[in-house]
């Protein structure tokens, strides 16, 4: 048996049944998570603060790897019978990430796609979902996906702009899957109104909010008026690009039953070793990304000087810098440039040395992409013209590296890929007479 107190004992009330959908009355899986009010600390100190009571005060939570625990009885009944169904060391990061993201109950899987399969498999042909232009290439995929073989209908909206949407939402709309900042043109969702116009439209509707690019450090959808959050944790909350992880929080219980029977039926729960890398690095997340966003409004400025078009919610000349204020405690650390030539931005990101040609963010370390060549290729070109995703798009996911270092290496980049002019004391955007360098193809002009 490990030493974790039994949170389905008898000495402890049982929040959560273990009754499943089907009226199963299975063993004890995983258990319910810290509640809100649980929290008694900053959010600094509560990544770092877990409580456990393993059976040698193991200071660092032990990885208990074991597909299957022993019981004390032919009728089963204890904490854990099998780690499909649950395993003490996901249960303890659950129970952590739950305290953190403002939860009642969290649970781990195998990766972020994972975590938007099992709340999409809430779904029944019939239903609808409304979703924003600009998200996730993969989130994308997935719910074309959908579309195509499940009878799931699905509007794609321009979210930024509430006052359209009021005749979007209607008793049809079964889910709503949101991302603010969104992936990657940096749009800010106004996520308390349109979780209030969903609502309104249909009480049952679930509001889903992909809090990956700001992490529960920085925005607690839940505290906005969302259902559901989810979080890709190979990113932020983990912060070193050594795990895949997808993690799904919500306060409702009803909820968290039906999402934890499709991952005890599916088999996607996150594996020991996985949710105790997860564990390891949710504790450093205050540190990192106050670095990485430091560093980021630095880069976000410098690039922003010089003249090129940046997408980033710590800078005023952001469209929706207020309504990111409203919702958030910072500006994160992705941001977005455009170069007006996408044969510049390539020769611009292939110039880098610090920042590493890569997908992904959330990592110490910083990386530079192309967005339509890489992370969001899988949305077709077509569409991705009629979002009106620029083709140039440079995207930056800053890292924790010395400041000076990543600027002192794109400006060498943009200057050895002729992106700008250069001065006596400093480099501008383009020619002098503002027309684009470096000999590529201007969208425009191609156009
Ligand atoms: C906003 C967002 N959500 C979800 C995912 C999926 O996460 P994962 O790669 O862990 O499956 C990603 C990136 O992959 C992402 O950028
Ligand atoms: N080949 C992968 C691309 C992953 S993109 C990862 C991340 N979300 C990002 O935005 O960089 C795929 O097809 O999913």
């Amino acid at each position: 048996m490990s030493g974790f107190d039994n949170p389905t004992g008898s000495s402890i009330s049982k929040a959560f049944s273990n009754i499943d959908i089907s009226g199963n009355d299975l063993p004890p899986s995983p258990a319910p998570s810290t509640p809100t009010n649980g929290r008694k600390y900053a959010l600094a100190t509560e990544l770092v603060y877990t409580e456990h009571s393993d059976q040698y005060d193991a200071s660092s939570v032990p990885i208990y790897q074991s597909a299957t625990f022993k019981q004390k009885s032919a009728s089963g009944g204890g904490a854990f019978d099998y780690t499909r169904s649950g395993n003490p060391t996901r249960s303890h990061v659950e129970r952590h990430l739950a305290k953190i993201m403002s939860a009642s109950q969290a649970l781990v899987v195998s990766s972020g796609m994972g975590a938007l399969d099992v709340i999409t498999r809430l779904l029944k042909p019939g239903d609808e979902v409304v979703t924003g232009d600009d998200l996730y290439g993969g989130t994308n995929r997935l719910l074309k996906y959908l579309s195509i073989h499940a009878g799931i209908t699905v509007h794609h909206v321009d979210i930024t702009d509430i006052s359209a949407l009021k005749g979007t939402f209607t008793p049809k709309t079964t889910m709503v899957i949101l991302e603010s900042p969104t992936n990657p043109l940096i749009k800010i969702t106004d996520i308390p109104g349109i979780a209030s116009l969903a609502h309104a439209a249909n009480p049952n509707a679930i509001v889903c909010v992909d809090n990956t690019m700001l992490s529960p450090l920085l925005q607690n959808p839940l505290d906005l008026g969302a259902d559901i959050v989810c979080e890709s944790g190979t990113k932020y909350l983990s912060g070193h690009h050594d795990l895949m992880a997808g993690v799904i929080a919500t306060n409702d219980p009803s909820l968290g039953e039906r999402l934890y029977f499709t991952i005890n039926s599916t088999g996607c729960g996150l594996s020991p070793f996985d949710s105790w890398l997860l564990l390891r690095g949710v504790k450093t997340l205050d540190v990192r990304m106050k670095k990485q966003q430091a560093n980021a409004q630095e880069i976000a400025v410098f690039l922003e000087d010089r003249g090129f078009k940046v997408r980033y919610p710590g800078l005023k000349s952001h469209p929706q810098y207020d309504l990111h204020w409203s919702m958030a405690r910072g500006a994160g650390a992705v941001l977005s440039f455009e170069t007006g030539d996408t044969l510049l931005s390539e020769k611009i990101v292939e110039s880098t040395r610090l920042w590493a040609i890569s997908v992904s963010f959330g990592c110490v370390n910083s990386l530079i992409s192309m967005p339509c060549r890489m992370s969001h290729a899988s949305i077709d070109a077509k569409t991705r013209a009629e979002r009106r995703m620029p083709e140039d798009l440079i995207r930056l996911c800053v890292g924790i590296e010395d400041v000076h270092d990543l600027i002192d290496d794109l400006r060498t980049a943009l200057v050895q890929a002729g992106a700008v002019t250069v001065t006596v004391d400093d480099i501008r955007a383009g020619a002098p007479d503002g027309s684009l360098l470096g000999g590529g193809v201007s969208l425009a002009s191609a156009s």
